[in-house]
């Protein structure tokens, strides 16, 4: 097996979420977005936060004079401006943009140059000696300007394939006229782990520090980024969560993490890597993109486990079945319960839940039910409280807050402010028949309302109760409005949040299924009758 390499000394991680993250279809950032990005990114323990253009647009101008004027406090990172070499035939030092970079008022300012002499001629229509003249005036003017100065070589390794010679002088010229790093661009994301090296070490004669930064468009930006690591770069760019210009770029947290866990290096304090999962899923939040529930180390998934042979294994050692241990990076193993499921599963999931399943002949039985609910539609994966509800209903805890009589519900076309739907719902708690009316906007909405009348009369907290998702799935596409379907409700009281699910051949009833575990849940959580 081949060894790992040692960790350079100075090995920077250099995140670009504000910059290129920021360039994904679809994501737009606030001037307050970037300030509480820039804060978890400085949480992280990454080492340089590209924080966007300044002067390519008022936003990003306007965070770098908000950073500048105290807004951001990093006690880690340095914060960068990026922007690009003068324009063609003009000077440096007259250069708008230049000077922008300059007002920013960073440490360090990171600028991309062309390195590919197809894009010199035909998209930046210079000559080859202009656009390296363009690289040495505007590194040196910045470096005079007391600026830390890193060069982003756009399209270099594609550059290096069509004129090596020349995609070298570019590195070697922004070496020459001061950079610090010159970054290796894999700016169209076409590489592959195995080309990456060669191109690296040809790189690496020029003797200035390297970095990488590599887009995911053949969906190996990480494995890229760690092949020119293994060559030597000592700076790497990627973004949380993969965001970036079209398929993203590498992502910094799966970067950090494997440096860190596989590599052995140590770059973010441990407790740092700990904060990781809730840093990605925070940064989801602000940015509006769904987290992706499979993402590498801090994904909902990563270590969930579904398979009956899996579970069986984690029972005697959760490291049979995990790379790692999920607390490093803040996230948890989760057991999945489904028609997948073994004894081992539904007895882990048992554990989880605070139930003592050990009796093999009552974990088999519980497995055959939920192999047989699953058949009939039911989905126990995505609705651990309606899980719980089985198994409290196998074990005869004598969950017997109500009983429901009888329930109905008219919708029409009737437009009045209380909604188009009327329910009545009648049941018996705590001895007493309640028989409650509700209206809403649709039937489920209707039913929600009368059901929580009438128990709001004998367990006053059910008020507290709010339901937040309600998601509808037809089961047998084939068999149009007869289709059985599942629905899965999210119902929180505001300190938790629980997943139920109802399923039959009418939609109405397989909510209602749904909306009566959601409550009988609820109450077996905090069953606080009133009076
Ligand atoms: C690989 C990357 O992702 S690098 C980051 C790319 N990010 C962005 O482009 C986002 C921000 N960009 C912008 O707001 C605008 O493109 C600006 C303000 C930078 C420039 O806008 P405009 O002046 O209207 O020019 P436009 O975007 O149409 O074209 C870019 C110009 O820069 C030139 N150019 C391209 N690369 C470079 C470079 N490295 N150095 C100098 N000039 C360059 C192009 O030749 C073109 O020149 P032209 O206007 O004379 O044809
Ligand atoms: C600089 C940059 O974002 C790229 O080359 O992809």
């Amino acid at each position: 097996m081949t060894s790992l390499p040692v960790a350079p000394d100075t090995f920077h991680v250099f995140d670009t979420t504000l910059r290129d993250g920021a360039q994904q279809e679809g994501l737009r950032l606030t001037v307050a977005d970037k300030l509480k990005i820039a804060r978890h990114l400085d949480e992280l323990g990454v080492n340089f936060i590209e924080g966007g253009w300044p002067g390519a647009n008022p936003n990003d101008t306007a965070f770098f004079a908000a950073a500048a004027d105290g807004e951001l406090e990093l006690h880690h990172a340095e914060l960068v401006a990026f922007g690009f070499t003068r324009r063609v035939g003009a000077k440096a030092a007259d250069d708008p943009l230049v000077q922008a970079l300059i007002d920013a008022r960073t440490p360090v300012i990171c600028i991309v140059a062309k390195s590919h002499d197809e894009h010199v001629f035909r998209a930046l229509h210079a000559t080859l000696e202009e656009n390296l003249e363009m690289i040495r005036d505007t590194v040196s003017h910045l470096v005079a300007n007391g600026r830390r100065v890193f060069v982003d070589c756009e399209h270099f390794f594609d550059g290096y394939k069509s004129n090596p010679a020349y995609a070298l002088e570019c590195v070697r010229t922004a070496a020459e006229a001061g950079a610090e790093v010159v970054v290796l661009c894999d700016t169209n994301g076409g590489m592959l782990p195995s080309q990456m090296g060669d191109i690296v070490t040809a790189a690496s004669a020029i003797g200035v520090d390297l970095g990488v930064h590599c887009h995911n468009d053949t969906g190996c930006a990480v494995a890229n980024t760690l092949a020119a690591v293994d060559a030597g770069v000592m700076h790497i760019q990627g973004t949380v969560n993969g965001h970036g210009e079209r398929t993203g770029n590498a992502n910094i947290i799966t970067l950090i993490a494997n440096l860190q866990l596989k590599y052995g290096w140590s770059l973010v304090s441990e407790a740092s890597l700990r904060e990781a999962t809730r840093i990605s899923h925070a940064i989801s939040g602000i940015t509006n993109v769904p987290p992706n529930s499979r993402q590498p180390y801090v994904g909902i998934s990563a270590f969930a486990h579904k398979a009956g042979l899996h579970a069986s294994a984690i029972k005697v050692d959760a490291n049979l079945y995990q790379h790692i241990d999920p607390t490093l990076v803040g996230n948890d193993m989760r057991m999945l319960v489904s028609d997948m499921a073994g004894r081992a599963n539904i007895q882990l999931k048992g554990e989880e839940l605070g139930y003592d399943l050990s009796d093999r002949e009552l974990a088999g039985r519980i497995t055959d039910v939920v192999k047989q609910r699953e058949m009939d539609g039911y989905s126990y994966e995505s609705a651990d409280a309606s899980f719980e509800l089985l198994l409290r209903e196998q074990l005869e805890l004598g969950d017997d807050f109500f009983e429901v009589l009888s329930w109905r519900v008219l919708t029409g076309h009737e437009v009045k402010p209380e909604g188009d739907s009327e329910a009545t719902v009648k049941l018996r708690a705590r001895g007493e028949v309640l028989a409650y009316v509700g209206e809403g906007h649709g039937p489920v909405n209707a039913l929600d309302m009368a059901l929580r009348a009438a128990l709001k009369q004998a367990y006053a907290h059910v008020d507290d109760f709010e339901l937040i998702d309600y998601r509808v799935r037809i089961l047998d596409q084939g068999h149009g409005t007869d289709a059985i379907v599942r629905t899965l409700i999210d119902t929180t009281d505001g300190e938790r949040t629980w997943t139920t699910v109802g399923v039959g051949t009418n939609v109405i009833e397989a909510s209602w299924e749904a909306l009566y575990d959601a409550y009988r849940w609820g109450l077996t959580k905090r069953a606080v009758p009133v009076g």
